[in-house]
């Protein structure tokens, strides 16, 4: 695992694209295209700004798919759907092709929109492994990552796939790649800035032993992949030395 600390969000930010376009080159090299998780929240706004101006001639773009790790169970123009965010900072300006988006259809069931979203995923990977190029991860100030809200039943599945989960203190439905789905990536980073979140990061980076049913953020544990933690000083704050 590494842990990177920045003093300003900004170098944070730069380190981060730098990291994500390294990525995709070493994939593109390698098999003609990169598949990318995004991750929703307000956390990663600036880095797909960022990604999609300063960064634009760094890639060629028409080689990535996008993806998103979990979703809210509201309609897609909702503007709490994570998509519609990934869709306005980052899709949009660098005019992404349908066929490269990979969103939750939120109009089913959820158990339906898990269900299908997991086919798409599948059919795409043409039966290999189901290991993504790079995740992209945030954190929540109670340690959730992704959809994996502490106490919920998503954190038990052993299953390699995507997941609706009922998440009882938000009293609403959530589509989420499940822990084990993540765990296969090559490359896993978690983004997570502010002094909100320094409590919960020193239980998830530290705590032994780990209670992951109170802080899922801990589940996450690439099993042939790097682990990535890009963190600003606020929230690395209660961190041992
Ligand atoms: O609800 C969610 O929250 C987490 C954390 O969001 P942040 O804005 O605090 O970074 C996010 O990673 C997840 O995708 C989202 O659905």
């Amino acid at each position: 695992m590494n842990l990177l600390i920045y003093k300003t969000k900004s170098e944070l930010l730069e380190d981060l694209a730098d990291y994500v376009i390294a990525i995709a080159e070493k994939a593109i090299a390698e098999k003609d295209c990169f598949n990318f998780v995004l991750t929703g929240g307000n956390s990663p706004k600036d880095l797909y700004e960022m990604l999609s101006t300063t960064y634009r001639e760094k890639l060629d773009w028409s080689k990535v798919f996008f993806f998103i790790g979990d979703e809210r169970n509201v309609p897609p123009g909702h503007e709490s759907y994570n998509g519609l965010m990934a869709k306005k900072s980052i899709l949009a300006p660098l005019n992404v092709a349908a066929d490269h988006i990979f969103f939750v259809d939120t109009t089913l069931a959820p158990e339906k929109a898990a269900i299908e979203y997991a086919k798409a995923i599948t059919t795409h990977f043409k039966g290999a492994d189901l290991a993504f190029d790079l995740i992209l991860l945030g954190m929540g100030d109670d340690g959730h990552t992704a959809s994996l809200f502490p106490g919920t039943d998503i954190l038990d599945s052993k299953e390699v796939t995507v997941e609706s989960v009922f998440v009882e203190k938000l009293a609403t439905y959530r589509i989420s790649f499940t822990a084990p789905l993540i765990n296969k990536a090559k490359n896993v980073a978690f983004l997570v800035f502010g002094e909100a979140k320094a409590d919960a990061l020193k239980h998830v980076i530290e705590d032994d032993p780990k209670t992951p049913e109170l802080y899922p953020s801990q589940l996450i544990d690439p099993i042939d992949g790097s682990l990535t933690w890009f963190l600003d000083s606020d929230a690395a704050k209660l961190l041992d030395n």
